[in-house]
């Protein structure tokens, strides 16, 4: 099959694989977006939009479903995965064997490899050897707003920076716009930790904390961030970006965020199994927040606030309690010195 520079394969079609494949296929791109489930694929050819995760969006002209992987893998120059982390190295190897050379694989999953905490460049890296062009899309980004053409900034990040403005190319559009960076690890990192905080946050705000508490909580939050960020090799101004604060922002705030919603729900005392199946979508928090714990560790960083988030998804612990923990420590200077 021949490979066009206007066509490109998307893998994954939950919420933001179908977002960014509409967002695609607006900027008149040849999209196949791909499912695991052959009826969905079907429901989704007759009635042309996502009716399970983003009903109210109809797919443009250039979009097409299918539940041929090898043909999805094969559409384009770029392949797009957009699985939950948790599924990010079982896809690399699937596609590994039907990369041609030339191209490039970009991912817009939000979170570590479980068991061993690596970033997903890392998993990608390791799998493909450094001859196969890799990006990472991050950054504030709801995928029902994507859907909609409501604004939006990403950034597309990669270390060949062909590749990410390639990518970003694709995505950019009037209502928008896809910045480019080299800081893999700082993209990365922001939008996983970003998880964590946002369930933070959902519980002091379903707890009924207050404004101030939630503010102390992005800012302090994105403290521990930045001090992981630091010891892994992030740039801090992509960490005060668009990957960091700027998702921060949005999902510490916006209850759009699957994270907000489990950590709303838990501060109001609802147990985890029901929160996540009410969602019904991916919560990358659940994963992220032992990944976290593994590497603040590991790294020997501080991280209060994610400890106690993994305390209450992973250990019962009750969020009354770590609230008066986190409250009760030593007082110190705002900025190590
Ligand atoms: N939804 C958003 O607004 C948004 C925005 C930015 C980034 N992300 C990130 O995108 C990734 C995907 O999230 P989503 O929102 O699309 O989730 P979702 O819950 O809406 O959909 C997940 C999709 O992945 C599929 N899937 C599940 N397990 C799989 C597996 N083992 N192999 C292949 N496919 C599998 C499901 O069938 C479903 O189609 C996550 O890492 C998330 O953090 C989401
Ligand atoms: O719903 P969440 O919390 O996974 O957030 C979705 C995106 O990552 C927002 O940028």
């Amino acid at each position: 099959m021949s490979r066009a520079a206007t066509a490109i394969g998307v893998l994954g079609a939950g919420s933001w694989g179908t977002a960014l494949a509409i967002q695609l296929a607006r900027n008149g791109q040849a999209v196949s977006l791909w499912a695991r489930d052959p009826e969905h694929v079907a429901a989704m050819a007759a009635d042309r939009r996502n009716a399970r995760y983003l009903p109210d969006n109809a797919f443009p002209d250039g979009l097409q479903p299918t539940a041929d992987f090898d043909a999805a893998v094969a559409a384009g120059d770029v392949v797009l995965v957009a699985a939950p982390s948790h599924a990010f190295a079982d896809t690399i190897t699937r596609l590994q064997p039907l990369l041609q050379p030339g191209q490039g694989i970009v991912w817009a999953c939000k979170g570590f490899e479980p068991g061993t905490g690596r970033l997903l460049h890392e998993v990608a890296q390791k799998q493909l050897g450094d001859d196969v062009p890799l990006g990472a899309i991050t950054g504030p980004s709801f995928a029902r707003e994507v859907a909609m053409g409501l604004p939006t900034a990403v950034t597309v990040a990669a270390f060949d920076e062909d590749f990410s403005r390639e990518v970003a190319q694709r995505l950019h559009g009037e209502a928008f716009r896809a910045y480019t960076s080299t800081d893999m690890v700082g993209a990365e990192l922001g939008g996983a930790v970003k998880n964590v905080l946002a369930v933070a946050t959902g519980i002091a705000d379903g707890m009924g904390l207050g404004d101030n508490a939630r503010a102390a909580l992005v800012t302090r939050g994105l403290a521990e961030m930045m001090r992981l960020g630091e010891a892994m090799g992030a740039r801090p101004e992509t960490l005060t970006g668009l990957a960091g604060m700027g998702d921060l922002v949005l999902t510490c705030t916006g209850d759009l965020s699957r994270n907000r919603r489990l950590g709303l729900a838990l501060g109001r005392g609802d147990d985890i199994e029901t929160a996540v199946r009410d969602i019904g979508q991916v919560v990358e928090g659940i994963g992220t927040s032992t990944e976290v714990r593994r590497l603040s560790k590991a790294h020997d960083v501080s991280m209060p606030i994610s400890r106690e988030v993994f305390g209450i998804i992973h250990q019962g612990q009750d969020p009354k309690a770590c609230v008066r923990r986190l409250l009760a420590r030593d007082q110190k200077p705002e900025h190590a010195s």
